[in-house]
């Protein structure tokens, strides 16, 4: 088994002949948090498409537990366990916090779609999306709908529809965006909670999130990889501090 749960070699994105993303060399150990970050325009949200099969490569491979993912479609990678987190958008605001899960844990089944299951049939979801909702701090709130939870608990929501997936390997796409300040360390305490036994990669803008979370960083830059290292080494890197001082004013 490779030690790397999830690899990028020498990935690279045009857009009509502008390179969005070149020649990524990327390597996540497996069981680790590792942290994609850079300037705005970096590179980062396309190497996340890329990852996940949204978006095709125009040169690169993938590999997932050393099995190349090159080809297949992003449904086919969330089945081999690589799970991008869902946008709050994507959770159905008018559905209660259980019946979202519900439908995530029906969508992995492939039951999504069967609405008219005996209700009798969905009881063993209902168990398994109330054991989901309290693992991340949502235990008293299944029945509120989702539109009516703070935006940390959405956060949190949307964490218990990616957990419902089982994924091996979870991509989280810039989980504290947006939140308020009270909100972050929890959100913070859940990834490294639902980190273990799984190998989390993270785009995130907050960069003690990340020093506290992420044994790896790989900066991006102009599509390309800058520097990988810790934290420490990164966040001392001169070339990062000037990439990072030149992204304020680009
Ligand atoms: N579909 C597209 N067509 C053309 N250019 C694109 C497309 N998607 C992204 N780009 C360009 O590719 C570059 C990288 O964008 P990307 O969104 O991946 O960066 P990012 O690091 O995620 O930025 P941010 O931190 O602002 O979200 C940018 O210059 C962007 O304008």
């Amino acid at each position: 088994m490779s030690d790397y749960a999830l690899e990028a070699r020498g990935l690279t994105k045009t857009f009509g002949g502008f390179h969005a993303v070149k020649d990524v060399n990327l390597k996540v150990r497996r069981g680790s948090i590792h942290a994609l970050i850079g300037p705005n325009g970096a590179g980062k949200t396309t190497c996340f498409n890329l990852l996940t099969k949204t978006l095709t490569p125009t040169a690169g491979q993938v590999l997932l537990d050393g099995q190349d993912i090159t080809k297949l479609r992003s449904a086919q990678v969330a089945k081999l366990g690589l799970v991008r987190s869902f946008q709050i958008s994507a959770t159905f605001p008018h559905l209660t916090c259980l019946e979202n899960v519900r439908v995530a844990l029906q969508s992995n089944n492939g039951t999504a779609f069967q609405f008219w299951r005996s209700l009798k049939a969905v009881e063993p979801l209902n168990q398994r999306a109330r054991e989901l909702l309290a693992q991340v701090g949502l235990a008293g709130r299944e029945e509120t709908p989702a539109t009516e939870l703070s935006y940390g608990k959405k956060r949190a929501l949307e964490i218990a529809t990616t957990l419902a997936l089982d994924p091996k390997v979870m991509l989280l796409d810039e989980p504290t965006a947006g939140m308020g300040h009270e909100d972050v360390e929890p959100i913070t305490d859940l990834i490294r909670k639902v980190s273990a036994g799984r190998t989390i990669l993270i785009v995130e803008h907050n960069l003690s999130v990340v020093s506290s979370l992420c044994e790896r960083i790989t900066v991006l830059q102009h599509g390309e990889v800058l520097t990988e290292g810790t934290y420490a080494e990164v966040s001392t890197d001169p070339e990062v501090i000037t990439a990072y001082m030149g992204g304020v004013d680009d």
